[in-house]
């Protein structure tokens, strides 16, 4: 036999790199061919070599066998017979494969034996799956040889099959193990995760039934994971049940945090609660295992049921350890998906939905509604001076706003309606399913409204914020989110232009007026370019010496069909767009360029002063801008003067103090306009370096008949004379006002009492008038 194997070419190629399996499969057969030749006399008695002969085939745990060329068992060893749920080698001759095996199998071992027989090759280490055991699957390894009679007839097979279930099977476990982690990296839903899971460890552990639960968020119940071989109503029992230190194996494992095995569901006292939920199933063991996080948290339990009284052996133990660490990665690996998914869909402060979110679900809310006769309520809101909250009580007092005002929201509004946060201190409001009645409907709002303006308490100190909205009814004033979102926003609009702390409903006159304000908006942004624009400038005077020291500059729009517009009728518009920083630009080039015209005619030297708008203010290197603008007309910068609003500097204090400074040291100089209206405190007013303050026109308008605006006057002007700045009113228009100020130590007036804004030409006549020289600055 060892002579016939190495000369055979097919066993050296085998030899060579074949099966591991088959190699060792032959070298045993050698190594027992060469033992009988050493053990036994060279010429015995052939009843002898029979019955060595067949003690030796039944001591070899493989299978060995020899069928007829129909697949009938000739003969076979002890262990095939045995293995075969059979008693004596009688038994089992005769049969054949498909007495013995389910069809399916037993056609594929015939399959093989007929080639073999056909061919009268022989066939070495095939994989063949077959039922032993008691009908437990089983691989064997196999190679099969044609048997010959003495003339060479082949009369049949002789096979020899080694048992390769448990490498099968561990190559099943890391094939299962390779596809779940496939499935946790490709993110498939968990429940589909679980089923694969559970259905890999019944392949593993014969007559086991897997079940996985989820513990609840609140950490007290087991909730349905998957358990694809249990019964749905058992399932439905066992869905929602308290952990405890005596809740069967699951709610107990879950409870203590470690592997409970119930060897005997109905005697272990674990299960005394539970038992007759469990037996008409006929369950007697259940070995749960707690599915944990990578910091120990308990976040379900992986179970396996058996209906006979067991435990499970090392390996099964192993296995159970492997799906329940497995199940925990899936687990951690979903809940962090669905943060990041809840990261992207909420916002970080309050919590609530973002804009995105918001965007995917409202299209859904709207079809539903469509044709039920219902309405939906789209409101944009914003919080009143939420900015003066952040820049006075500091951004964390600030979030703190937003929190309670989100919370106050959310328990105004019904579960199905939406609240969203859409950035800063703006919201959305959806409410849905409102009847078609518009008192309803605005007192649903203004109770929102109220609940928001209560008040409240922000790190220790008392706090009432007002809001403003704008709202658009679906379907009426909107039939798409987009028209609703456009439409609402038309009326949020509306409801700031009207001073805040109010509520607007969209109109078709918003409509109109946004129409408006776009062609506005196109032809503000031509009208430089068509020279549309010129300069008007108003005098202002010294009240000691009644000269003309200073002209302001003044911007008019010469509009090619409605005339005049003066700037109170476009500068917010240009503000609001950004187009007031190429208008600006040019009404700083055109006043310097008129004044220096002026000293070049010989006028008296006076000083520009040029309006600047907080957008225009905070463009990059604007001190820089504004020296090459006076080098290049060749305007020495101590006869421009530039006007900065109070609220302007108030809305960075720092960056304004940081601009100032730089166009303090190119030699320009600063006044406040509009003094009185902002909220600078003396302490900050006192850092800025400007050398005018302007009172506000609203303060002098009422003098002398208000007492109030009188001594609001007085105390700016004398404010200013104690931090040595000097001071201007404008807007004065009588004697009596003329009076008042001189009188309370005013330094230079402007209004119409001395003379209006005048073109150009004008104004260089008024100079022209002998008197009007002004001094240098
Ligand atoms: N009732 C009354 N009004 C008087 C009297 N004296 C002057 N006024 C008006 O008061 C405004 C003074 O300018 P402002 O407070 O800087 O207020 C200015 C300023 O804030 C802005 N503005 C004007 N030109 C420019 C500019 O070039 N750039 C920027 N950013 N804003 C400008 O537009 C505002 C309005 O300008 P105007 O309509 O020209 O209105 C001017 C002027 O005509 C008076 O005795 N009585």
């Amino acid at each position: 036999m060892a002579k016939n194997t190495s000369r055979n070419p097919r066993y050296a190629a085998l030899n060579a790199g074949g099966n591991e399996n088959t190699r060792r499969l032959i070298d045993a057969s050698t190594r027992l061919a060469e033992e009988m030749g050493r053990i036994f006399p060279a010429d015995p008695d052939i009843a002898d070599r029979h019955y060595w002969l067949e003690t030796i085939i039944n001591h070899v745990p493989d299978y060995i066998y020899a069928k007829d060329t129909d697949g009938r068992f000739l003969i076979a060893n002890q262990v095939t017979v045995a293995d075969n749920g059979l008693e004596s080698l009688r038994d089992i001759i005769g049969k054949t494969d498909f007495d013995l095996h389910p069809q399916h199998l037993a056609m594929a071992i015939a399959e093989v034996e007929r080639r073999v027989i056909e061919t009268g090759e022989p066939i070495f280490g095939i994989e063949e799956r077959a039922m032993v055991t008691k009908g437990r699957d089983r691989w064997l390894m196999t190679s099969k040889v044609p048997l010959r009679n003495k003339s060479g007839k082949i009369v049949g097979i002789v096979g020899v099959s080694r048992d390769i279930s448990d490498r099968k099977a561990a190559e099943r476990l890391l094939e299962g193990q390779a596809h779940l982690l496939e499935m946790i990296a490709n993110g498939r839903p968990l429940d589909e995760f679980f089923r694969e899971l559970i259905l890999l460890i019944e392949a593993l552990i014969p007559r086991i039934r897997g079940s996985i639960l989820m513990l609840s968020p609140d950490g007290h119940r087991l909730l349905h994971g998957a358990a694809p071989n249990l019964d749905e109503t058992y399932c439905g029992m066992i869905h929602g049940v308290e952990i405890g230190p005596k809740a069967g194996s699951c709610g107990t494992a879950a409870w203590r945090g470690e592997q409970v095995i119930v060897a005997d569901i109905f005697e272990d006292p674990l299960w005394e609660d539970y038992r007759e939920i469990v037996r008409p199933y006929e369950f007697r063991a259940c070995w749960s295992t707690p599915i944990h996080s990578r910091e120990r948290k308990v976040l379900g339990t992986f179970a396996l049921y058996s209906e006979a009284v067991c435990v499970p052996d090392e390996q099964q133990k192993e296995l159970i350890a492997m799906a329940a660490h497995l199940a925990g990665i899936a687990i951690e690996r979903k809940q962090a998906e669905d943060r990041i998914s809840f990261m992207a869909h909420h916002d970080a402060l309050t919590g609530l939905p973002n804009r995105a979110l918001f965007e995917e679900q409202v299209a859904e809310a709207l079809e539903a509604l469509r044709g039920t006769g219902q309405w939906a309520v789209l409101a944009f809101l914003d919080l009143d001076n939420f900015k003066l909250v952040n820049d006075t009580l500091g951004h964390a007092a600030g979030d703190e706003l937003l929190k309670v005002t989100a919370t106050r929201m959310r328990a105004s509004v019904r579960k199905s309606d939406m609240v969203v946060r859409v950035g800063g201190d703006e919201f959305i409001l959806l409410l849905n399913g409102l009847p078609c009645e518009r008192d309803v409907v605005l007192a649903r709002l203004e109770d929102i409204r109220a609940a928001i303006a209560a008040p409240m308490q922000i790190n220790g100190r008392g706090l009432q914020v007002s809001c403003s909205m704008g709202v658009a009814c679906f379907p009426n004033q909107g039939k798409t989110v987009g028209e609703l979102l456009a439409n609402a926003d038309m009326a949020m609009y509306r409801a700031k232009e009207l001073g805040r702390n109010n509520l607007q409903v969209f109109t078709e006159e918003m409509a109109d007026k946004a129409h408006e304000k776009l062609l506005k908006q196109a032809e503000l942004r031509q009208a430089i370019a068509r020279d549309e624009f010129l300069l008007h400038f108003q005098p202002q005077v010294n009240l000691e010496t009644g000269r003309v020291f200073a002209a302001e500059a003044l911007l008019r729009w010469r509009h090619p069909e409605r005339g005049m517009i003066s700037p109170g009728d476009f500068i917010p518009l240009a503000e609001e767009t950004g187009l007031i920083v190429p208008i600006g630009d040019w009404v700083l080039r055109a006043a310097c360029r008129q004044c220096k015209a002026w000293h070049d005619d010989g006028l008296p030297l006076l000083i520009v002063s040029v309006n600047v708008s907080a957008r225009q203010f905070r463009e990059r290197n604007w001190a820089a801008h504004v020296a090459a603008v006076l080098a290049e007309i060749g305007l020495d910068p101590r006869f421009l003067e530039l006007e900065l609003t109070e609220s302007l500097i108030m809305q960075d204090v720092p960056g304004a103090l940081a601009t100032m400074h730089e166009l303090e040291a190119i030699g320009v100089h600063l006044a406040i306009d509009d003094f009185g209206t902002g909220y600078s405190s003396l302490s900050a007013l006192k850092r800025f370096p400007v050398r005018r303050l302007k009172i506000d026109r609203s303060f002098v308008e009422d003098i002398p008949a208000d007492v109030d605006d009188k001594a609001i006057t007085a105390a700016i002007i004398s404010l200013a004379q104690n931090l040595g700045l000097r001071v201007i009113a404008e807007g004065v228009e009588t004697q009596a006002q003329v009076d008042f100020l001189r009188h309370s130590g005013c330094d230079e007036i402007q209004g119409y009492f001395f003379s209006r804004p005048l073109a150009s030409a004008d104004f260089e006549a008024l100079l022209r008038q002998p008197a009007m020289t002004a001094d240098a600055p």
